[in-house]
């Protein structure tokens, strides 16, 4: 082939190539210099690009599309304040183990390296470093291919996590001759989340230990619901009646009305269990760190997980399952199943028992928030349990404090993975994000749950919500507050968590071509909440409760420090 027959390629016609070789075919983003050019190349290469309002909505999105869908989500920023405006969201991403590989457009390294003030100019590679699972840097189009290929690999394989990739606006429009295509560096991955079986040994020990077990509980956490191990999972409870308790995002792996759920006896079921199987958990501060009371001083603790520096985080393992999910219960469930073994009936009983009373306390409350003159979460979350009890296939997003709280107690799961929130760091600001890119990547309704507080921080992705017509009902539950509406430490000013009871929040909807509703009691919520959905049309509810309703924290007030408020 001549020299004038070689083929021209740039940098950013091989970033879309490499990235739609290796199956991702979508991006979410904040565009600006210097890589609105290339994000208008990849819709001309037919790849997707939302555009978001600001970019830690935009790589939330992009770290929940990994999530739902096992393959990293990608974000695009442009360098310096979009790049720190999405670190957060990366690094909530890490913290949560979603694939996520987020770039953002960056300095020469000379200009970064001689700190002779480039436009946005910042040593981005390592300033994320802290934050992500790793960062590379790609200063060489001829690198691309093998830098995406790294990216993919290190975002799902073992503990999947954020990666940062780091794209100098140099390399991004720096040119390549190659002789054909074959010759641009860009190849399809091999097995990028390769499976990890347990060892033999292991599964043995781990069969012993539950063997012996008088009161065995399964945790489970959003490790199993991303892992897909619904299947083993549903076969294990029905052939042991080993119960079992999900973590918020894990809802929905083995249906919340399932027999085995121990979720409305949580304090029994982790207080008295003897051996814990915890599946895709950490034993973090949701847990108490593995510590009594919330567990028995004497619990043994059987651990599955794909990171080995997981097990004796917090406590002693004393059978640590090391591998895939998928890979481990498919090794478990049949060697417990064989040995005959089955959880105690008056375990089970207890469980059942403990369940049976504090759903009728919860009865109680929800009867009650109906017709409650002062209108509060249970009358406004009420109709929303009964419609996912109907349509089980919608799915809830869900953040603030009360109202994830009391969300996460009332509204049940039947499907997997049909539950976000705020995770393992209960970051506020996640939900219109992670609701769009739900929306985006299942093409089904999805239900936005959030307090007033949490929806101020990205409210204003309602416009991106109505732009791309996305079926997202967006339920604003306003206490005027955070946490509630009555703080008041000194007459001269509102107090510090203060918000506004009566803001028309659901004007944001109408604003921007979306349905505005407004309700203040539970007959109007009744009457509109299932219009909304059913509608498929992107909305805001705006559900006024009264401004006493809310705790300070939610159900994690014991995570302040002592009243440190003296009488003013
Ligand atoms: C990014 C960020 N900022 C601040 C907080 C602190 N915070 C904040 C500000 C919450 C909002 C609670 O108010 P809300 O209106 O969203 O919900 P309720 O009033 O129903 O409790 S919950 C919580 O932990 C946080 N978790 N994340
Ligand atoms: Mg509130």
């Amino acid at each position: 082939m001549g020299k004038n027959d070689l083929m021209i390629k740039t940098g950013a016609d091989l970033l879309i190539q490499a990235l739609q070789e290796n199956g991702i075919n979508k991006m979410y983003g904040v565009v600006g210099i210097p890589v609105t050019d290339f994000a208008r190349l990849a819709q001309l290469r037919g790849m997707k690009y939302y555009g978001f309002r600001r970019e830690d909505a935009a790589v939330d999105a992009a770290a929940a599309a990994g999530y739902l869908r096992q393959k990293p989500g990608v974000a695009l920023t442009v360098s310096a304040p979009g790049f720190l405006n999405g670190l957060t969201a990366l690094a909530q991403a890490t913290k949560n183990c979603f694939p996520l590989i987020m770039m953002s457009g960056s300095s020469e390294r000379h200009y970064i390296d001689l700190d002779q003030g480039d436009y946005e100019g910042l040593d981005q590679y390592n300033v994320a470093k802290p934050f992500c699972k790793k960062a590379y840097r790609v200063d060489r189009a001829q690198d691309i291919g093998l830098a995406i290929a790294r990216a993919v690999r290190t975002a799902v394989s073992g503990r999947p996590g954020g990666v940062y990739l780091d794209l100098p606006a140099e390399t991004i429009s720096q040119e390549l001759k190659v002789a054909n295509e074959k010759d641009t560096g860009v190849y399809k991955l091999v097995d990028p989340a390769p499976k990890q079986e347990p060892s033999q040994a292991a599964v043995l020990r781990a069969v012993e230990v539950i063997k012996q077990a008088k009161r065995p509980l399964l945790l489970l956490g959003k490790g199993a619901a991303y892992a897909q191990v619904e299947k083993q999972l549903q076969i294990l409870v029905d052939k042991t009646d080993i119960p079992f308790l999900p973590m918020s995002m894990a809802k929905g792996l083995i249906p919340d009305d399932d027999k085995h759920s121990a979720a409305a006896a949580r304090s029994l079921s982790l207080g008295n269990a003897d051996v814990v199987i915890v599946v895709g958990a950490r034993l973090n501060w949701m847990l108490n760190h593995g510590d009594a009371p919330t567990f028995a001083q004497d619990v043994k603790f059987v651990q599955l997980d794909i990171d080995p520096t997981e097990f004796d985080s917090n406590q002693k393992i004393d059978a640590p399952l090391l591998g895939d999910l998928g890979s481990v219960l498919d090794k478990l469930v049949p060697a417990l199943v064989n040995t005959g073994y089955k959880a105690d009936k008056a375990w089970i009983d207890a469980i059942v028992a403990d369940t049976d009373k504090n759903d009728a306390k919860f009865a109680k409350r929800l009867a009650a928030g109906k017709t409650d003159p002062k209108f509060g979460y249970y009358g406004a979350l009420l109709p929303i349990q009964e419609y996912f009890e109907k349509h089980p296939d919608t799915y809830l997003v869900s953040e603030g404090a009360n109202t994830l709280d009391i969300g996460r107690n009332l509204i049940a799961m039947k499907l997997p993975r049909h539950r976000l929130d705020t995770g393992t760091w209960g970051v506020m600001g996640v939900g219109l994000g992670y609701a769009i890119a739900t929306a985006v990547e299942t093409g089904k309704p999805v239900v936005a749950l959030e307090g007033d507080s949490a929806f101020g921080f990205d409210g204003m992705e309602m416009e991106t919500i109505c732009r791309y017509n996305l079926p997202i009902t967006v339920v604003v539950v306003n206490n005027g507050g955070i946490y509630n509406g009555t703080d008041q430490e000194v007459p001269s000013q509102p107090g510090p968590t203060k918000l506004d009871s009566t803001a028309k929040y659901e004007l944001l909807a109408q604003a921007f071509g979306g349905d505005s509703y407004f309700v203040s009691d539970y007959q109007t919520m009744e009457e509109t909440f299932s219009k909304a959905v059913d509608s498929k049309r992107p909305c805001l509810i705006n559900v006024q409760i009264d401004p006493s309703m809310g705790k300070e924290s939610g159900h994690i007030g014991n995570l302040n420090p002592e009243d440190i408020t003296e009488e003013v």
